[in-house]
């Protein structure tokens, strides 16, 4: 029946010669996207394929190439569309009796009583299409240049920002990322035949901030537009947030200003938002320190907040448990593990399986695991505590410094996610991240540490009989290994106190003559081949 509610997206050009048809599976929405019947010849079957292929082969379908002198975003303008598709901004995990609301286009970041916010979405509009629907729209739209659609965040803004226009989106096209069997390291060490790997990490900046933040420039260009007193945007930040804020302010010539630690990140976070024109203070502290600083300024002067305190982030974070379900043509996984730091990304990601799994997309949600570095680990403590009284600590110095975090602004949001997943907490020592990672490297990834926190929570869970050998498990990887070579190379020289580095792999020094090249590639492939 839902397959035969076929979609036609709405980056589509209106085609007049179109016999538009109503939703069967629902009344007639005057969407900026119309359902059309499927030319399949089987109306009644409700598989996705089905659907999908339908979709392609559509003459209907066709897109009309754009005037060469029209940009995308002018193309994207004649879509004219209506819906009644909205959210605003609620407490969160407010009393169901709560009538505190906020429109999306004030500038506030806690509710009444200084709790943190969530972005609430009309979920009675959302649901006036069912789940096939709305796999299929997201579907179609992969894979594309039609803005604002070829984002992997925009192509569901219906669930992100309904009501922001097209014109004001801030975009890299982020998102999309790739979803890898990780084979040989699952099989090599895990024992597990079906382990996967989201490479948040493959992204414009870098890491999976840009998912955040494209969202949230994106709101800040709109306020701008209308005259609301933002005069620029600023974020504490371990080195990602600062990357993704720089480069979509930079886009939209909006001005940045972060707050960093001093010594505190890696050389390659650093130089983005210097090379990106943001105004960056390098200031003294830890970036719990800095996180205060931004808070107290950005309550006085005209900065608008863009740490994941602010909801706007976590809706565009979100999309990437929407992409993982996609990705696996909506089959939902067992296990879902995720490093954690300031602790927007665990919720954003309870979010959008949440939000698949009540708008009819799949039938449930993975499990959800946070992993921590042992350094700096207080919702670990708190997990282990039965979830009693938290406290903040003082983060230590972790190789996994993205997630140097001893206070993190998102705890009940994580708590939240955690225990309406049946979710887990793990954490891992400095040797357990950076040993995991060399082995992840050594089957041909290149992970950042924050990845090896998390591989080292599956390795725990495995070796505990907690994640089974077959369960289908998917391992986040939040940045991109390029961004923390210091720490590979100190790994592998061997230069780390009190660590082993048991998976280090040095290069050889060689004398340069036939020789003495020929007896250590000799020495090397006889350690290979016992039979050479
Ligand atoms: C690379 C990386 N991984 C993981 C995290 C943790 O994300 P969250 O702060 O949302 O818990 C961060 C930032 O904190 C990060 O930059
Ligand atoms: N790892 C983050 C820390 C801040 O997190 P946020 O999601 O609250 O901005 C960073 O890269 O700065």
């Amino acid at each position: 029946m839902a397959a035969s509610c076929m979609l036609r997206s709405s980056f589509l050009s209106p085609n007049p010669n179109l016999h538009q048809q109503q939703s069967p599976a629902k009344s007639n929405p005057t969407f900026f996207f119309t359902p059309i019947k499927a030319t399949s010849s089987s109306s009644s079957s409700s598989s996705t394929g089905d659907a999908a292929a339908a979709i392609s082969k559509s003459p209907l379908l066709q897109k009309n190439r754009r005037p060469a002198d029209e940009n995308i975003r002018e193309e994207a303008r004649r879509d004219v569309s209506s819906h009644n598709f909205s959210a605003r901004y609620v407490p969160f995990n407010a009393d169901p009796n709560s009538n505190e609301w906020y429109s999306l286009d004030e500038i506030i970041y806690r509710s009444r009583s200084g709790g943190l916010l969530d972005v609430q979405h009309n979920m009675d509009a959302l649901k006036k299409f069912d789940g096939q629907y709305w796999r299929s729209l997201f579907d179609s739209r992969v894979g594309k240049t039609t803005w604002p659609y070829g984002s992997g965040v925009w192509s569901k803004k219906e669930w992100v920002l309904p009501e922001i226009d097209s014109d004001d989106i801030v975009s890299a096209f982020e998102g999309n990322s790739n979803l890898f069997w990780a084979e040989r390291f699952g099989k090599q060490f895990l024992g597990m035949n079906d382990l996967w790997v989201k490479h948040c990490g493959i992204s414009h900046t870098g890491s999976f901030k840009d998912l955040g933040m494209t969202v949230l420039v994106s709101q800040v260009n709109r306020l701008r537009k209308m005259h609301k007193p933002v005069v620029g945007v600023g974020c504490a930040s371990t080195g990602d947030t600062s990357a993704a804020l720089s480069a979509y302010c930079a886009s939209a010539g909006i001005p940045s200003i972060v707050f960093l630690p001093a010594n505190k990140i890696s050389m390659a976070q650093l130089v983005q938002p210097i090379a990106n024109g943001a105004f960056v203070l390098s200031i003294d502290t830890d970036f719990d320190g800095c996180m205060q600083l931004i808070r107290e300024v950005t309550a006085e002067l005209p900065i608008y907040l863009a740490n994941s305190l602010n909801s706007l982030r976590l809706e565009g974070q979100k999309t990437a448990a929407i992409e993982i379900l996609q990705q696996f043509e909506w089959e939902v996984p067992d296990w879902v593990i995720v490093p954690g730091g300031n602790l927007g990304n665990i919720y954003a990601f309870y979010k959008g399986f949440h939000m698949c799994k009540e708008l009819g997309l799949v039938d449930r949600i993975p499990r959800l695991v946070c992993a921590q570095a042992a350094n700096a680990n207080p919702l670990y403590l708190h997990y282990k505590s039965g979830w009693k009284d938290f406290k903040a600590v003082k983060a230590n110095t972790t190789f996994a410094s993205a997630i140097q975090i001893g206070d993190p602004v998102s705890i009940d949001r994580a708590v939240y996610a955690l225990k309406k997943s049946n979710g887990i907490v793990e954490e891992a020592t400095e040797e357990e991240l950076m040993d995991a990672m060399a082995q992840a490297d050594s089957t041909g990834m290149f992970i950042c540490p924050h990845t090896g926190v998390a591989l080292t929570a599956l390795s725990k869970l495995r070796k505990a009989g907690v994640i089974g050998p077959t369960d289908r498990t998917v391992v986040v990887s939040t940045a991109h290994g390029l961004k923390f070579t210091q720490s590979k190379v100190d790994y592998h020289s061997k230069e780390i106190k009190n660590m082993e580095c048991r998976f280090a792999n040095p290069p050889v020094q060689v004398k340069a003559d036939f020789g003495s090249v020929m007896d250590v590639l000799k020495k090397y492939l006889l350690s290979k081949n016992s039979k050479f």
